[in-house]
């Protein structure tokens, strides 16, 4: 069976430097590139990448991804700051390359999946709920793609339960005191040195609570998911947005 060639973006970052280690380490993949910041992207051509998984930033990934789609190079993305207006944009330049597939993963880790479909999965019987999502210092983005996504999917979960806004009496309150409003809930960022990827989801009723919390403690939470994504992608054209299509989670 041939190898899938594998190229990684932003190979020397933090994830992208372990997205390097575990394509090196699968036995069904080949690195055949990988690029830093200043490095040319027709290498990817020249050496035959099938696969780009991009981990770079959100000011790179645009550019990054429209070379890819435009060469028929599939990718799988964990860069942040997805917006409706990139994905359209991205959309646009599939729709010129059919055969090409993206994934997009707000998360590649299994247990953050897992969150973002049980909050999905809770959020309609509860009144309140908020999202806190904790970091190291050095991240650039806040509040992070995982905690938008997950605030996201509860959001349409209570639009589609059929819930109001949520309860909240507060009158004063400082700048940021209540977090960042997306679509209606409340999203708290926490950056502190020590943490690497963490998010609690917070829900609330009369008389009780639910919190679900997951940790990524170590990058190597990320690769199982990376690999999955570079093994699907191949035979996923079009945009897929998020992980979980292509895990079966019952
Ligand atoms: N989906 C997921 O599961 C995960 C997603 N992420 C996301 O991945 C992204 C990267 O995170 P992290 O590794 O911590 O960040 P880092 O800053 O450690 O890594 C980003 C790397 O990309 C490089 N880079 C920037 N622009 C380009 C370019 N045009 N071409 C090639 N390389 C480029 C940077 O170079 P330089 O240092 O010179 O700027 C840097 O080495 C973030 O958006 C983060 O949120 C992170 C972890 C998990
Ligand atoms: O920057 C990070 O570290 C992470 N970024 C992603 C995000 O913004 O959700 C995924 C994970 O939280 C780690």
């Amino acid at each position: 069976m041939s190898k899938l060639r594998v190229a990684v973006v932003g190979a020397r970052g933090r994830i992208g430097s372990e997205a390097v280690r575990a394509v090196e380490a699968a036995e069904d993949m080949e690195l055949v590139a990988a690029l830093g910041r200043g490095d040319r992207l027709e290498t990817l051509v020249e050496a035959g990448a099938q696969v780009a998984v991009e981990l770079t930033t959100p000011a790179s990934v645009m550019g990054n991804l429209d070379f890819c789609v435009r060469h028929g190079i599939h990718a799988v993305v964990g860069t942040t700051g997805w917006t409706e207006d990139r994905l359209a944009q991205l959309g646009a330049s599939l729709d010129a390359s059919p055969e090409t597939g993206v994934l997009i993963a707000p998360n590649f880790s299994i247990g953050a999946v897992l969150t973002m479909a049980f909050a999905q999965r809770a959020a309609r019987y509860f009144e309140s709920v908020e999202v806190i999502e904790l970091h190291h210092p050095n991240k650039a983005d806040a509040p992070s793609g995982t905690a938008t996504r997950t605030a996201q999917l509860i959001a349409a979960a209570r639009a589609e339960a059929g819930l109001g806004p949520q309860p909240d009496a507060t009158v004063t309150a400082l700048d940021g005191a209540r977090g960042a409003d997306v679509d209606g809930v409340p999203v708290h960022s926490v950056r502190l040195r020590g943490l690497l990827a963490h998010q609690e989801v917070l829900l609330g009723d009369e008389g009780e609570t639910l919190t679900i919390r997951h940790d990524s403690l170590h990058h190597s939470s990320f690769m199982p998911g990376v690999l999955l994504g570079v093994r699907r992608v191949v035979a996923a054209p079009g945009l897929t947005f998020g992980l979980e299509h292509f895990l079966d989670l019952g």
